[in-house]
């Protein structure tokens, strides 16, 4: 029954017109406004705005749209509103305690532990569930954006709430300014962050490690998420940091999970044992060694011997074919599944890569779009009967190519996904879905499930128990129409019983804290995570009863 939330008794000159309307009704008007937004950067402004005044409504406009609203609030938009951050960023809300983000620059380390022990009296400490951390130094696919990495953080928890059902009183979005070595930003009146070049990463560890102490210290429960580190810090932080607190780099061990999910699908379409699956990787930063190491575990897991499975990935970075033989000193991340034959070749470009290995999958996530050129792409379709071919950059411009591109270069052969969205193609009478690989898939439940458990830490198993949680997932509907992920409306529903995989690894692992979860059976744990879970629809009803 439609709950009436309009001015009991309309008198003339108050502050609210006479008919407010329904709950529903407010989700309405909102999305008839959104659609009215001609252009996507005043789209994402009104959305964060909405997000800011009224999160009930902004929750259920989005979750009932997610189709509609994720490339807005998330990839692809959220770029561009990262880039235009100082024009854009909305204010802070005026009384309104549901929507908060926190600013950290060096200059605060002095004051640190009382600065995050303050945020105990705006943030009550058993709401405290998720944090998204940024330094901006590399947003998406677009390089250094400084604050404007904050869009990221809170686009990130947007999806935690949308798509995982956490609580957006319980999610705290950070940017940490480091200063930017983007010479626009730096150059621009307007920029809202420090005018000032980068600091040495040993000082942004310093930080970092007051940061989590002092974090941990206030919010034992809070789960971190690392989100868009430069490599450089990425990986150290990431290592320092993962047995000692519950914590994870999103775009290391969130990305892997995701694409490692999609890959066990397309190993299975694509008609090739195991064993045989030779997989290229272009692009050799954070997130592309995050998922190769991922997929050889993986590898391993299904009977290889760890040199068996290293043996079936080949990466190419900015100088070509990475190879302890190349004559340059890799840096540690790109060590491990580096080339060892001494005679490796020395293959400088892409095309001389896929012509020496023939790869049965090519995966970009290099952040250079429109690299995955016709030529590339015919000669996967010439050596595979089902080539695999991830775009994975984001967002839109940077993918390696797009999906239409990958269908014709194949014939419509292709085993695709990518990042950011694309719309279906038609090609030759028929029509053709992309599947999404984007860590979105991930973090929601990967969080939720920590949450709940009330894990110490994240161990790596953790993460491969997501892929595994989401590369079952799929409806018959959706295998049948040769998918690699599940519909994107269908994510919430997703999360909450990839959340369950979580809670019971963690078990396993003995790395929850929330003991009474160890009495329920499945079907009780994911009542118990239903009845957790924020439901804007029914807030919006009762915020007005
Ligand atoms: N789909 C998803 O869910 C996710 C997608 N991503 C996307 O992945 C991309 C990469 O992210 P990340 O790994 O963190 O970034 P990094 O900057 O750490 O890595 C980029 C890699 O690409 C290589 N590269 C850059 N230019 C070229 C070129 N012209 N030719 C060959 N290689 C090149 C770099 O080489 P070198 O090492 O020599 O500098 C580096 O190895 C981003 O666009 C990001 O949006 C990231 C996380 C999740
Ligand atoms: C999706 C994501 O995390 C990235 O592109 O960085
Ligand atoms: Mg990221």
């Amino acid at each position: 029954m439609p709950h009436q939330i309009s001015r009991a008794h309309a008198l003339p000159g108050g502050p609210e017109p006479a008919f407010v309307g329904t709950k529903e009704l407010l989700i309405e008007r909102a999305l008839a406004r959104l659609r009215s937004i001609p252009d996507p950067l005043s789209q994402y402004a009104y959305l964060a705005g909405l997000r800011s005044k009224n999160a009930d409504v902004f929750y259920g406009l989005v979750g009932g749209n997610m189709k509609e609203c994720t490339p807005i609030i998330y990839t692809p938009i959220i770029g561009l509103a990262c880039q235009n951050w100082s024009l854009i960023h909305p204010p802070p809300p005026a009384n309104d305690d549901t929507v908060r983000s926190l600013y950290l620059s060096y200059s605060d380390l002095p004051r640190l532990p009382e600065i995050i022990k303050n945020l105990k009296t705006t943030m009550p400490h058993d709401q405290m569930e998720i944090s998204v951390v940024t330094d901006g130094s590399r947003v998406l696919g677009l390089g250094d954006l400084g604050v404007g990495g904050m869009g990221i953080s809170q686009g990130k928890l947007s999806l935690y709430v949308a798509a995982g059902g956490v609580n957006p009183k319980a999610t705290l979005p950070i940017a940490i300014d480091f200063g930017t070595d983007n010479e626009k930003l730096l150059a621009d009146p307007l920029y809202v962050g420090l005018r000032q070049r980068r600091l040495a990463d040993d000082k942004c560890e310093e930080f970092m490690e007051v940061f989590m102490r002092e974090m941990h210290k206030e919010f034992p429960n809070m789960i971190i998420q690392f989100e868009d580190w430069h490599t450089t810090l990425a990986f150290p932080l990431l290592h320092k940091n993962r047995d000692i607190y519950p914590c994870f780099n999103d775009d290391i061990q969130g990305t892997g999970a995701v694409v490692l999910a999609g890959a066990i699908r397309a190993f299975a379409l694509n008609g090739v044992a195991l064993k045989d699956q030779k997989i290229l990787f272009f692009g050799a930063g954070g997130s592309g060694v995050g998922v190769a190491e991922t997929i050889a575990k993986y590898f391993e897991h299904q009977g290889c011997t760890e040199q068996e499975a290293k043996d079936k990935f080949w990466l190419v970075d900015s100088k070509g074919l990475v190879a302890h033989n190349r004559g340059d000193k890799l840096p540690i991340h790109k060590q491990y599944l580096a080339r060892a034959e001494p005679d490796a070749p020395k293959l400088r470009t892409l095309k001389e890569v896929v012509e020496h290995v023939k790869p049965t999958a090519l995966l970009g996530l290099s952040t250079v779009g429109g690299t995955f050129t016709k030529e590339i792409l015919n000669l996967m379709a010439t050596y595979n009967k089902r080539p695999i071919v991830f775009a994975l950059s984001n967002p839109v411009a940077q993918a390696e190519c797009t999906f239409e591109e990958a269908i014709e270069g194949t014939d419509g052969r292709v085993l695709f996904a990518a990042g950011s969205p694309f719309d279906p193609v038609s090609y030759q009478g028929k029509r053709y879905e992309a599947g999404q690989g984007n860590n979105m898939f991930v973090f929601p439940s990967l969080g939720l499930g920590s949450i709940v458990a009330r894990v110490k830490s994240i161990p790596e198993e953790l993460v491969h128990a997501c892929s595994l949680g989401l590369s079952t997932s799929l409806t018959p509907d959706e295998l049948e129409r040769d998918l690699l992920y599940p519909d994107i409306e269908r994510i919430r529903e997703v999360s909450i019983k990839v959340a369950v995989t979580v809670v019971r690894r963690a078990q396993e692992l003995k790395v929850d804290r929330n003991e009474e979860l160890r009495q329920l059976d499945d079907k009780q744990l994911e009542a118990y995570i239903r009845k957790k879970s924020y439901h804007p629809l029914i807030e919006v009803e009762e915020a007005q009863t």
